[in-house]
C-alpha cells in the first residue's frame, strides 16, 4: 500500500520515520498529480495557516478534497487536523481554507500559545484494544487545536481534561487552595469518521507507533472494502450481461 504524507512544510519527515519503522516506504507529496498514486494520506503537524498557503499555490485543496470525497484513508495530526474539520475557529485574519470531511469544529490554538506545550499521558482504549499495549498513549501537543464539537458519525478516540482557567488560578493563588475540587474541561483530542483520522496530538514525535499501525490497519480495511465492492459491481454487470445474452422466451 502506498501511503503519501503531505510534504509541504511541518512534521512530514518524522511520520515517513515512523511508517519506515512500521516496514511501510512514506511517498513524499508536493504536487497534486502525485495523490493519483498513493492509496491513503497523512496530512502532518506544522502550522495550518502556513501549510494552507502552500497548499494553494500548488493547487492542491481541489485534489485533497476529491481525495477525502472519493472515502481514501486520511489521517490529520495536529495542523493536518485543523485542515480536515469543516470548521476552525481561531483562525488568522482573513481566515485560511480547509480540506474538511471531518465533521468537527476545531479551534486552532486550544491551549494557548507555543509556550503552552505540554506533553501528557492520555488513554486510548481503541487503541489499546486493536493494537494491544499500554493503555495510555504519550501525546504531544504542541500548540496544539482541540476538538469543541463532534457530528453524530464521528467516533471519540481520546479526551483531555483540562484544568479549568480558574482552578489554575486559584491553585497558582495559594498553595492552601490545592486541596479545593479542581473543575476539569474535557476536551476531544482525537477522532474517527469513517475514512478520516484526526489527532490534536503527534504521535510521530514518540517512538510508540500504535497510531501509524492503527491508520495502516483502517486504511487496509477501507482498500479492502473498495476492491470488494468493485469486484461485486463487475460480477453484477457480468452476470446482468449473461442474461441479457440469453434468448427470451415470453
Ligand atoms: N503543532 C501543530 O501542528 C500546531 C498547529 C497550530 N495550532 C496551527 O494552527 O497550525
Amino acid at each position: 500500500m502506498a501511503v503519501g504524507v503531505l510534504s509541504l512544510q511541518g512534521s512530514f519527515n518524522e511520520h515517513i520515520a515512523a511508517l519506515r519503522r512500521l516496514g511501510v516506504k512514506g511517498v513524499e507529496i508536493r504536487k497534486p498529480e502525485q495523490l493519483q498514486n498513493i492509496t491513503a494520506l497523512i496530512i502532518p503537524g506544522g502550522e495550518s495557516t502556513t501549510m494552507a498557503k502552500l497548499a494553494e499555490f500548488h493547487n492542491l485543496f481541489p485534489v485533497l478534497r476529491d481525495f477525502v470525497k472519493m472515502g481514501k484513508p486520511v489521517w490529520g495530526t495536529c495542523a493536518g487536523l485543523i485542515f480536515l474539520a469543516n470548521n476552525a475557529i481561531g483562525q488568522k485574519a482573513g481566515g485560511q481554507e480547509l480540506v474538511g470531511g471531518l465533521d468537527c469544529t476545531v479551534n486552532r490554538n486550544f491551549f494557548g500559545s507555543q509556550l503552552q506545550s505540554f506533553e501528557t499521558e492520555l488513554l486510548v482504549p481503541e487503541i489499546a484494544a486493536k493494537e494491544g499495549g499500554p493503555s495510555t498513549f504519550r501525546g504531544v501537543f504542541i500548540r496544539a487545536p482541540g476538538i469543541l464539537e463532534v457530528g453524530p458519525e464521528v467516533q471519540v478516540l481520546a479526551e483531555y481534561s483540562v484544568p479549568s482557567k480558574n482552578s489554575t488560578e486559584s491553585t497558582s493563588k495559594s498553595e492552601n487552595q490545592m486541596d479545593k475540587p479542581v473543575s476539569e474541561e474535557r476536551v476531544i483530542v482525537a477522532v474517527k469518521q469513517g475514512n478520516l483520522l484526526g489527532t490534536a496530538f503527534h504521535p510521530e514525535l514518540t517512538a510508540d507507533t500504535r497510531w501509524h499501525s492503527y491508520f495502516l490497519k483502517m486504511a487496509g480495511e477501507i482498500v479492502e472494502q473498495s476492491c470488494n465492492s468493485i469486484i461485486k459491481a463487475e460480477y453484477l454487470s457480468d452476470n446482468q450481461q449473461q442474461k441479457n445474452d440469453l434468448p427470451i422466451f415470453q
